[in-house]
């Protein structure tokens, strides 16, 4: 098998013809080019562009070592939000057994999230759960001051301190963050954790293969280095000298923005394992923060096929034509279950006797496309071989290849996002913190 995932566009072509993406492929390469060179908006933040292949082996030992020794927890609570928890979420959701939390025997600890919401009733019952058993935090925030995994991890950090004492408690917190600045840059100095930088030219939501993801990753007993690989693949198969038509990077992002164009402003990211479901979490943060700006940019959706399709399908079938779909296609499940035959047949399944489930999921996958196709939905297809550590890779640095080049077709700075200030100050002024005094005035006369 050939280890690459593929981009098929057979089904886009009855609504952007072939010529017309064709016609983009000397900008798409421009602006790829733009990226190489640094020369484009927000280019203090291109870090990620030839991360992989500058990961070393000796980064990924000593991520590995941490991590082995918070595998020796039970549970391990990672704390973050937006970049700072979504790529790690999503590829331990997509590799780990559907099952995981009710495994007994484990192999590995438990992996729970934490400062991803500011629900009393979650961080309530994540510390109940942790009563009694042998815990570590990871705790992860590039600025090192938002609001929602500072709260948690004082939380988390008083609960540890007080179960195992100071001393072994710092032993078992890890802090990812600014290399210099920031609130948990202080505190995990002045405390001596363990520390691993975010490197200030990579933004949070393009993080996942700096310690950010890799670390948790690890700790989930996935296999980091192979990620890596994967992800060097794709750098050095999208980069300006690989020609358009094997640039999956630069058709993609001109296919999506053509599609734009012609009035498709919402773009719905489909699965059919529900192994991927906070894989579209995180490509939602991707590309929503780095294109949704300046009064514009596709609006990204997801759904979890053929769960959705009993909820969602009547509106993606039938309703406003203004969305396009990109569905993830797996094509190798890991593991086989054959339908049984029955000797009633009640169901009315026997013609499907001895069929694989997965055989009857792709022809539901088949089936969906030739119908949304129909109905008016452009269909975009990235195939995968399979969900492990090395295509997971791949996919990720393809989709963050394809939104910088894809934010540049867009004329804005794929790698800022102003607007996430917004709430931000609000919320400050209604607490009345200390230095919004005045905006706490302001605001309490609005409501
Ligand atoms: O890692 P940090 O600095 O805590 O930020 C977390 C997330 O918050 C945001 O800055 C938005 O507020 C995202 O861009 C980022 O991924």
């Amino acid at each position: 098998m050939e280890k690459v995932i593929s981009l098929n566009l057979d089904k886009v072509l009855s609504f952007v013809g072939k010529a017309e993406i064709e016609s983009k492929a000397a900008l798409a390469k421009q602006y790829n080019e733009v990226l190489h060179k640094g020369s484009g908006k927000g280019s203090d933040f291109l870090g990620w562009l030839n991360l992989p292949t500058s990961i070393t082996s000796a980064h990924l030992d000593d991520i590995q070592a941490t991590a082995n020794e918070l595998r020796k927890c039970e549970v391990v609570v990672v704390v973050g939000i937006g970049g700072s928890y979504l790529g790690a979420k999503a590829v331990i959701e997509a590799l780990s057994n559907s099952f995981d939390w009710l495994q007994k025997d484990r192999k590995n600890p438990v992996i729970v999230y934490a400062g991803q919401n500011i629900g009393e009733d979650y961080i309530y019952e994540l510390l109940a759960y942790l009563k009694g058993k042998s815990f570590g935090i990871i705790n992860i925030s590039k600025s090192g001051t938002t609001t929602e995994p500072a709260l948690a991890f004082r939380i988390l950090k008083k609960e540890l301190e007080d179960s195992v004492g100071k001393a072994v408690a710092k032993t078992r917190i890890v802090a990812v963050t600014d290399a210099a600045r920031g609130a948990l840059h202080t505190l995990a100095k002045n405390e001596g954790y363990k520390m691993y930088v975010i490197p200030d030219n990579v933004g949070g939501r393009f993080s996942v293969l700096t310690p950010v993801g890799l670390l948790p990753i690890a700790v989930a007993g996935f296999d980091i280095k192979k990620l890596v690989e994967g992800a060097v693949y794709m750098e050095k198969n999208t980069t300006p000298d690989v020609p358009f038509e094997k640039n999956l990077a630069e058709q993609y992002a001109v296919t999506r923005n053509e599609l734009y164009k012609k009035g498709k402003k919402i773009e719905i990211l489909v699965n059919f394992n529900p192994k991927l479901h906070f894989f579209a979490e995180w490509w939602k943060q991707l590309y929503g923060e780095s294109e949704g700006k300046d009064n514009k940019g596709i609006y990204p959706a997801a759904v979890d096929f053929t769960t959705d399709l009993h909820s969602m399908g009547q509106w993606i079938q039938e309703g406003e034509r203004t969305i396009f779909e990109t569905v993830i296609s797996v094509a190798n499940a890991h593991h086989k279950v054959e339908v049984p035959s029955d000797a009633e047949d009640l169901d009315g399944l026997n013609f499907l006797v001895g069929k694989r489930v997965d055989y009857v999921n792709k022809m539901a996958e088949l089936g969906t496309q030739l119908a949304h196709v129909d109905g008016g939905v452009p269909n975009i297809k990235v195939e995968v071989p399979e969900l492990s550590e090395y295509y997971l890779g791949q996919l990720i640095y393809f989709f963050e290849k394809a939104c910088g080049i894809s934010g540049y077709i867009l004329e804005v700075n794929p790698f800022d996002q102003p607007g996430v200030e917004a709430y931000k100050k609000n919320m400050f002024a209604l607490l009345n913190k200390p230095g919004f005094e005045k905006a706490h005035e302001e605001i309490q006369k609005r409501l």
